[in-house]
């Protein structure tokens, strides 16, 4: 079954249904955006055009970037570097909409591969707490792999079913339900649904959907503080998991909720429906926002705001003193940090406000100070691994390159566009070859740059090769790999 046959069912919703099936057989955009510390959207658009990579700012957002559909951005050293992420334009909305705050805490109940956290956590300016929650172990990576690259010190990973996160985690100013769905907007991006449908949804795996949908729903409610706010978004169009999950949730909480219009200027979008195969809806959800790829050409998207009503004791979790304003000066002391500080020459004060932990004994981490967890829901890591501690002397990561080689004064080497090549393919390369060096003391781990932007770790041996660290699981296999000078 076609594409379209699949999603007729939605015809009758749908604003423009010949727009929204002509839209279907067609690739949509590529849309990234920049990492808001390291590099801005102006910068970010000048470094994908000389390496043939057209962008342009979005009408509703100028940080984000629209490319052309058979674009590969993914594929530029600056991914790598974590100069920006790779995010379809609707799926950024419902962060947009959930609007996190330095300094707050927040919870995405269903996280990996972890755009949207990463989205929140920049959006909060790495401080705060961003509790990213995953059930599937298989998921985790990407998500850990993405805390590295854009250098998240502000997210605790939690794995664990959404619908039975510990009370005690919270409460929380914000949570994100992000919901397991059909799936069924994002099929513009498959070349495969493009052409055919592989498997359509049948009604028990909708109804399954819907239940579990309802049950992350409502303990996003729970966990959530009063005067806090609830962002539910899926990438289906079906009301089912839609509107109707919803309004059971509205029917429930009664008056601890109020539903606010969901609307972001610059991007055209529809309104919630009120009624579908036989059933009403709460006329609040009106107020959700529904986005139709034949209308803005994006991928299909729904998304609702719930304010939180009720008494502050009401909410699930402790109750929690202000961090403590010392936070916020705090500066980790540890050998390993003394170490790393002193052969690259960077000024502790970039560390200010984070604390370290040993997570599992293989890596430092740096974290954001002063946040609490409870120690009966095991975390599978907090912050940023940035020195590993089983290699002497201690070995900076990856991540802690991409963050902080551009503050090394010392034994950090620019790089140029055919080295930087050599070094993502993690051949070596001669010193000799090298045109600058920040003073380097010898034989050890250097900090690697690009264009003024961190770039990784390599060591230098005795023969005077710079030995490429760059992780093997990132290495991008593509011959055609495009690097810019
Ligand atoms: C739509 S995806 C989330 C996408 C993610 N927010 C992002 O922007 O990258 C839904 C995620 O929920 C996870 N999931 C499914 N059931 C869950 C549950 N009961 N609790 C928590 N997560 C769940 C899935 O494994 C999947 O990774």
């Amino acid at each position: 079954m076609s594409p379209v046959e699949a999603l007729r069912r939605y015809s009758s919703i749908c604003p423009d249904w010949p727009g929204f099936a002509a839209a279907l057989l067609h690739p949509q955009p590529v849309s990234l955006r920049p990492h808001p510390e390291r590099i801005n959207a102006t910068e970010l658009i000048s470094l994908l055009a000389d390496a043939g990579l057209p962008a342009s700012p979005a009408d509703w957002d100028a940080s984000s970037l629209r490319l052309r559909p058979d674009a590969s951005p993914g594929q530029h050293w600056g991914y790598f570097a974590g100069l920006f992420q790779v995010q379809e334009e609707a799926a950024q909305l419902p962060v947009r909409l959930l609007d996190p705050q330095p300094g707050e805490r927040v919870l995405d109940l269903c996280a990996a591969p972890g755009n949207k956290t990463a989205q929140v956590a920049l959006a909060m300016g790495n401080r705060g707490l961003v509790v990213a929650n995953e059930l599937q172990s298989g998921r985790l990576p990407a998500l850990r792999q993405l805390v590295r690259r854009l250098g998240l010190r502000n997210v605790l990973i939690h794995r664990g079913a959404g619908e039975s996160l510990p009370g005690v985690t919270g409460p929380y100013d914000r949570v994100l339900v992000d919901a397991p769905c059909s799936g069924e907007g994002t099929w513009r991006k498959y070349r495969r649904h493009r052409r055919e449908v592989a498997r359509r949804i049948d009604e028990r795996e909708r109804d399954d959907l819907a239940a579990r949908q309802t049950r992350l729903l409502d303990r996003a409610v729970r966990l959530c503080r009063p005067g806090g706010r609830i962002v539910y978004s899926t990438c289906t169009y079906a009301p089912e998991e839609n509107e109707a999950v919803v309004d059971a949730i509205l029917r429930h909480h009664g008056d601890r909720l109020s539903v606010e219009t969901a609307s972001v200027e610059g991007f055209a979008v529809s309104e919630g429906v009120k009624e579908w195969a036989g059933q009403r809806y709460d006329p609040r959800l009106a107020r959700a926002l529904r986005i139709w790829p034949g209308i803005t050409d994006t991928g299909g998207f729904f998304v609702v705001v719930l304010h939180r009503h009720g008494a502050p004791g009401e909410a699930m979790g402790q109750s929690r003193a202000e961090p403590a304003h010392e936070a916020s000066q705090t500066l980790p002391a540890d050998p390993a940090t003394d170490a790393v500080l002193t052969r690259f020459g960077i000024d502790a004060a970039c560390l200010r406000g984070l604390e370290a932990g040993p997570d599992g004994g293989r890596y430092l981490h740096y974290r954001v100070a002063g946040q609490s967890w409870p120690a009966r829901a095991q975390p599978d890591a907090f912050g940023l691994a940035a020195i590993g501690l089983q290699v002497k002397p201690f070995k900076p990561t990856t991540a802690l390159a991409l963050w902080l080689a551009p503050a090394a004064t010392r034994n950090c080497v620019a790089l140029d566009a055919t080295q930087t090549a050599a070094f993502l393919r993690r051949q070596p390369i001669a010193l000799d070859d090298v045109k600058a060096a920040k003073p380097l003391d010898g034989p050890g781990f250097v900090l690697l740059t690009h264009a003024g932007h961190g770039l990784g770790v390599a060591r230098l041996n005795r023969e005077g090769q710079l030995e490429s660290q760059f992780p093997k699981a990132w290495v991008n296999p593509n011959p055609g790999f495009p690097v810019a000078g």
